[in-house]
């Protein structure tokens, strides 16, 4: 069975994970087949300053050369 992990950064509402889990079901299935039972979303809330992208932790502010 399909598994898709979502990590995201905390604060999003149950609504919007529902919405996106939804989401996801039906285009998994839509491109794999098969039947959404099959399909396991799991979301990770990730805080801003556990994620870092190019060096930079996204609670940190912009530097100001960008
Ligand atoms: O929007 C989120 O929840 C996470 C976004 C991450 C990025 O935009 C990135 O890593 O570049």
């Amino acid at each position: 069975m399909p598994t898709i992990r979502v990590e995201l950064f905390e604060g999003r509402t149950v609504e919007q994970k529902r919405a996106l889990a939804q989401a996801l079901t039906e285009a998994t299935v839509r491109t794999l087949g098969g039947s959404p039972d099959g399909v396991d979303i799991l979301f990770f809330d990730i805080a801003r300053h556990d994620w870092a992208t190019g060096g930079n932790l996204w609670s940190d502010p912009p530097s100001p050369a960008g």
